[in-house]
């Protein structure tokens, strides 16, 4: 159980977090959305520590994750792994080197200096690919890869760090319409199969509604929605993105994924991208 006590975070005099209050509980997946500023990353961020709050209390179970100095700290940061936009993997190294990188804060520094991974971490990292339906790219240079395949790349390599949360930020911001689908569709699987707890910031309304259960929506680094995507009536949407939302079709705030149903399944999807 992840809790967040009046937790602000203040850049200078402005606060791009301000005093926000949630819980959540093991396996949930959220979508946190919100305008552009409106302090989706920085909330993630606190709660891996790649930001600190300036006040405000992170419990996980019963620990108080804004204290957590050094070896705690990075045993906070593997088990809480992180997926960006713009993916984050070492382009000139390939896909399963990229993914075993993923195993680094479970090794010594001196097995880190030698470089080498047991056939059991190569094992789980094919595992893994096998899992993201690109085992085929293991020893193509990760930056030959298209976005999609990258962005599952990524997702390989933090569940190699056997997390216990992932936080993903904006991890379909930069991808077309099918790969944003195959990267979703991911996360949700490992959520659902693994009960891993899946926060993600999003863009766009229609794939917060779509996968996930539960919508923080942010506006000026104040949560001012918190419930089941059901409950995002018009009102609550106007709350989140502000009068212009009225102007806002669900087109403009959306990538397009259609429903699961009317579309091809992954595994298709995987080898056409
Ligand atoms: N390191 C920083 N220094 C100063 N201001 C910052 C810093 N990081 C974020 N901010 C400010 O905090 C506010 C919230 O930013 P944040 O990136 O969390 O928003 P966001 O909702 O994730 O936006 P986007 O969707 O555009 O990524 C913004 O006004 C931003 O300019």
């Amino acid at each position: 159980m992840l809790k967040l006590e009046n937790v602000t975070r203040r850049f200078g005099g402005y606060a791009a977090v301000n005093n926000v209050t949630i819980t959540v509980p093991k396996g949930q997946m959220v979508g946190v959305i919100g305008r552009s500023g409106a302090g989706k990353s920085t909330l993630l961020r606190m709660l891996n520590r790649l930001i600190d709050p300036s006040s405000g209390s992170v419990r996980f179970d019963q620990t108080e994750i804004t204290e957590l100095r050094g070896a705690a700290l990075r045993n906070w940061q593997r088990d809480c792994a992180m997926i960006f936009q713009q993916f984050n993997l070492v382009p000139r190294l390939n896909v399963l080197t990229n993914v075993l990188l993923g195993r680094l804060n479970y090794r010594s520094t001196l097995l880190n200096l030698t470089g080498s991974f047991s056939k059991e971490e190569r094992a789980m990292a094919i595992s893994a690919l096998e899992r993201l339906g690109i085992a085929q790219t293991a020893l193509q240079s990760a930056g030959t890869l298209s976005g999609g395949q990258q962005q599952r790349v990524a997702i390989a390599r933090a569940l190699m760090q056997q997390p216990k949360m992932i936080l993903a930020d904006e991890p379909i911001a930069s991808l077309d319409p099918l790969n944003a689908k195959v990267v979703m569709d991911s996360l949700h699987n490992i959520n659902q199969e693994e009960g891993i707890t899946v926060i993600t910031n999003l863009h766009t309304l229609d794939t917060a509604r779509h996968y996930c259960e539960r919508v923080i929506g942010m506006a000026a680094g104040e949560v001012v929605f918190d419930g089941p995507a059901e409950n995002l009536t018009s009102e609550a949407v106007r709350m989140i993105y502000g009068a212009a939302a009225e102007e806002l079709s669900e087109d403009i705030t959306s990538t397009s994924i259609k429903d699961k149903a009317s579309t091809p399944s992954v595994g298709s999807l995987q080898h056409a991208v």
